[in-house]
């Protein structure tokens, strides 16, 4: 890939990424596109990110978002994804369309997939007419999606078959911080095409945390999200009580968000809960998903988790009475109707 070889090399050792490193957005932005831009020391950051053919696979709430900020940053940007009719918005904004995955990848120099979950980002990356068989060496794919990391090892090794390089880079933060640009990447895998990608990751996150081999940037997400599902349930279960007791949920809502248990989280999904609200921004079945692959890599090393595995049976709750695709704050609704049942 021209644009690595040209500045990888150029990066000075005490400014390469270490595992576990996290490099804030503002500060180090200006270095990343320094050296992305070795070739012409004076071009400005719009031409060198240009200069990359970024392709996207997969435009959900999350996907859509993400190639869009790349699109408004300059960027050339080709994009697929399997509901045709969700390209249109992006074509409109100048984006490219293929096909296929497949011929996505060969005509991009990397590729980033944002799918839903392993199955889909196996069948995207390894199927037929998938990106595996677009690669060769000198292009490099990043899959961004929520995955476990043996789904992402798999996926890695058909990707470096050809190969070409592979990153593994699933984000913390939702619709919101995807649409603004200010995504958390958990990133391992090549450091090369780390180092490569860092300009386009600062365009679409805030900070990005480079973590060492494929694998450790999957089990950091899904850490992150057992803890986030849980602390959900949790507070829909003190939503709900405060209300029984007589309280008002609201007050609950604005004690909660000034004392040592506050989050962002809380004060955002709070006030839409008390009103049975869940506009989608992280779909339920994602979150029950993650749980799902959080037990499976707790399973791994033998680590209990009991809290977040009462927290997964509530989110398959929620999952049978039609909540799949609500946010993941409706997993209230789950615990109102065990109330129900239960005053039955
Ligand atoms: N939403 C959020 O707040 C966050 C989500 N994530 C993670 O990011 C990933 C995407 O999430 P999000 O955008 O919310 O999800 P969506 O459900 O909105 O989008 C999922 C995407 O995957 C595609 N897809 C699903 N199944 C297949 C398949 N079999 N073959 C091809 N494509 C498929 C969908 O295509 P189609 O349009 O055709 O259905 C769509 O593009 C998930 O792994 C999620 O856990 C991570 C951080 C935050
Ligand atoms: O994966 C979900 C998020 O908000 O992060």
């Amino acid at each position: 890939m021209a644009m690595c070889s040209s500045f990888c090399p150029q990066i000075p050792n005490q400014l390469r990424a270490r595992p576990g490193c996290s490099f804030p957005k503002k500060p180090l932005y200006a270095l990343s596109v320094k050296a992305f831009s070795s070739q012409t020391p004076n071009a400005s950051v719009k031409d060198n990110e240009l200069s990359a053919r970024i392709g996207f696979l997969g435009l959900g709430i999350m996907g859509s978002p993400m190639a869009q900020n790349l699109l408004k940053a300059g960027c050339d940007v080709t994009i697929w994804n399997r509901t045709k009719s969700k390209c249109d918005p992006l074509i409109s904004l100048g984006a490219k369309y293929k096909s296929t995955p497949q011929e996505v990848a060969i005509s991009c120099d990397v590729t980033f997939a944002m799918l839903a979950d392993p199955e889909s980002a196996v069948e995207v990356a390894c199927g037929k007419h998938g990106a595996a068989s677009g690669m060769n060496s000198g292009k490099g794919y990043v899959d961004v999606s929520t995955v476990d990391g043996a789904t992402s090892k798999l996926i890695s090794g058909h990707i470096k078959a050809t190969g070409a390089s592979f990153l593994e880079a699933p984000v913390s933060g939702s619709k919101k911080p995807a649409e603004d640009g200010q995504l958390i990447f958990l990133t391992a895998g090549d450091k090369s095409l780390y180092e490569m990608v860092a300009p386009i990751l600062d365009i679409m996150g805030k900070s990005r945390f480079y973590l060492g081999d494929v694998g450790n940037g999957a089990a950091m997400k899904l850490v992150v999200n057992m803890i986030m599902g849980s602390m959900m349930a949790s507070f829909s279960e003190g939503l709900l009580l405060s209300e029984k007791v007589g309280l008002d949920p609201s007050v609950l809502v604005e004690v909660v968000s000034q004392g040592a248990i506050s989050a962002p989280m809380y004060s955002m999904k709070g006030p839409s809960m008390i009103q049975s609200l869940y506009p989608p921004a992280f779909p339920l079945k994602h979150q029950q998903k993650d749980l799902r692959l959080a037990l499976g890599l707790a399973e791994s090393v033998s680590q209990s988790i009991p809290i977040a595995a009462a927290a997964n049976e509530l989110y398959k709750v929620a999952k049978s009475h039609g909540l799949s695709d609500h946010d993941f704050s409706a997993v209230i609704e789950a615990l109102k109707a065990k109330s129900q049942n239960s005053a039955k």
